[in-house]
């Protein structure tokens, strides 16, 4: 499923009028009458005494508005009961907000203009948000930011058409006010903002509804942003849950090798090895400092313990670049970073294991802040396929030195242009976690739930996503999946637990 910008919106919506031929006014018909239908369908599971009430259709003077006195018409024509209540004076709108508003004219529904604190809400059944939709900048004026915070406080159900007024399109960032919708009848495509947080939770349940542009025109105004969904990734590299090859050996999903765990962060190590044996890659090899060898025996019983020379110290630091770099030879992927710890001289240490290895390279963690702290890996030797990096925003701040909060703001923008500049595949976790790609593919998980922000969460995802390029899935197709798989697991733990705040780390792992 696509994901569009307010802009490439405008675009596909500018050329499907101009250049294809359908009138404005069929596609905004097309989406009064789905907006219109979502609203009868809530209609059926009120009560009786709710039902008899009507509904009120809030209109603003942009198209947004004209689309509602389109959804109110095929209310009345449907036989539900439908007020109107003008933002503005019904003559000050011009071009096709006026045109709809002259054609409603002809039906008996009763309007009124707004004024503040004058309306009595418990008359409705629900409310139908046609103030604001793509043409919104900045945070709603007056009178829209009075309606918008008596809407919300009405507790009356709240149907956004095309997205919740006030919410920023591209961003999913709410202005203050922002309508609070249970469901949202997003037109033609869903907007990028529609899955980040908060705009994700503010629009309630999301259906997507055709008006009549043609979808494929995506491609042809470059829309790079997609949603991250079985349907969508089956058939972009096939089925995830795909039976093996019947002759299958373990050579033939491949060898990972994690450089993960340390003295006091073991289960990150272990997590990351369990849970790339789980996704199904042939071998694992659980890399470590020798000296923590023996007390690591029996955890991952199916994975080769490799002690690597530490000179006794049980530490990352002693263990040599090179001797990492080495055992990575003929396996097919390496996943560095959970629970290493840093050390003195890591950024070397780090660029030394970059230019000494050419396996698919995930780095997470530690290996994060490593790289962050090293001036500029632009200049390090190129890979023969881009690495993928897994920071939460913390880590994310840190490598594109900006704050949490400007990450957050923009998690597609940082996460993209990052990708972009350094040649990675940039996999931004949180909320609605963002894969970009070198090539400006952006992906949105649709997966996962709060639960899984907990401690060893990110250790499970770098070991899915390790195994996956293990098994030949190259690097953007491990993310996306391995992203997606991460998540799925995750709910599936929350709902058999009933519960988000029990799940850990380590149920993800059993679920995958
Ligand atoms: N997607 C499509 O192809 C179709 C979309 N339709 C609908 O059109 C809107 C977008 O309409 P547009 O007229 O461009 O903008 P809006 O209705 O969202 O609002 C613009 C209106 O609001 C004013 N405004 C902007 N910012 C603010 C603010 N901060 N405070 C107050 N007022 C603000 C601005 O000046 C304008 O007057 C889309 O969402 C769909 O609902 C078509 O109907 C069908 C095809
Ligand atoms: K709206």
């Amino acid at each position: 499923m696509y994901l569009v910008t307010a802009e490439q919106m405008r675009q596909i919506d500018r050329y499907t009028i101009d250049t294809i031929g359908i009138p404005a006014a069929v596609l905004m018909e097309n989406a009064g009458r789905a907006t219109a239908e979502e609203v009868l369908r809530i209609c059926n599971t009120l009560a009786d005494s709710e039902q008899r009430k009507p509904w009120l259709v809030l209109v603003g003077k942009g198209h947004n508005g004209a689309d509602g006195l389109v959804a109110a018409r095929h209310l009345h024509e449907h036989g539900a009961a439908v007020s109107l209540l003008y933002a503005f004076p019904p003559d000050t709108l011009h071009g096709e907000p006026a045109r709809q508003r002259d054609i409603i004219r002809h039906w008996p529904i009763p309007a009124g203009v707004y004024e503040p604190g004058a309306m009595d809400w418990s008359r409705f059944a629900g409310v139908v948000d046609a103030l604001l939709g793509t043409g919104f900048k900045g945070a709603p004026r007056e009178p829209l930011a009075s309606l918008i915070r008596e809407a919300n406080a009405s507790g009356l159900p709240i149907v956004a058409l095309d997205l919740p007024s006030g919410l920023d399109a591209d961003t999913g960032l709410a202005a203050e006010p922002c309508i609070r919708a249970s469901s949202t009848v997003a037109l033609a495509f869903l907007k990028r903002g529609q899955v980040q947080q908060p705009g994700a939770a503010l629009c309630g349940q999301i259906t997507v509804q055709p008006i009549g542009i043609p979808l494929h025109l995506a491609e042809r105004f470059q829309v790079s942003a997609r949603l991250a969904t079985k349907t969508e990734i089956t058939r972009e590299w096939g089925d995830p849950h795909a039976p093996r090859q019947a002759d299958a050996h373990k050579g033939t999903y491949g060898h990972a090798v994690m450089a993960a765990g340390s003295l006091a962060y073991s289960g990150a190590g272990l997590l990351a090895t369990r849970a790339a044996l789980r996704i199904g890659t042939g071998l694992v090899t659980w890399a470590h400092p020798g000296k923590l060898t023996e007390r690591l025996f029996g955890l991952a019983a199916e994975a080769i313990l490799q002690g690597l020379p530490d000179q006794g110290s049980g530490e990352w630091r002693s263990v040599a670049p090179e001797a990492l770099a080495a055992l990575t030879v003929g396996k097919q992927a390496l996943v560095l970073g959970p629970g290493l710890g840093r050390f003195e001289g890591d950024k070397a240490w780090l660029k030394q294991v970059w230019e000494h290895t050419d396996v698919p390279l995930l780095l997470d963690a530690d290996a994060l802040n490593m790289l962050a702290a090293a001036e500029d890996f632009t200049g390090w030797k190129k890979r023969s396929q881009p690495a993928i990096l897994t920071p939460h925003p913390g880590e994310m701040a840190r490598l594109s030195r900006m704050t949490a909060r400007e990450v957050q703001q923009n998690r597609i923008a940082a996460a993209s242009g990052f990708a972009q500049e350094h040649g990675v595949i940039l996999v931004l976790k949180g909320a609605n976690t963002v894969t970009a790609s070198p090539t400006g593919r952006i992906w949105v998980n649709s997966t996962g739930n709060p639960g899984m922000a907990a401690g060893g969460s990110g250790d499970v995802l770098a070991g899915v996503i390790g195994g996956l390029l293990a098994q030949g899935y190259e690097p953007e197709a491990a993310a996306v999946i391995g992203v997606w798989q991460h998540g799925a697991a995750g709910d599936k733990v929350r709902d058999a637990r009933q519960s988000e705040r029990s799940l850990l780390a380590g149920d993800i792992v059993e679920a995958l």
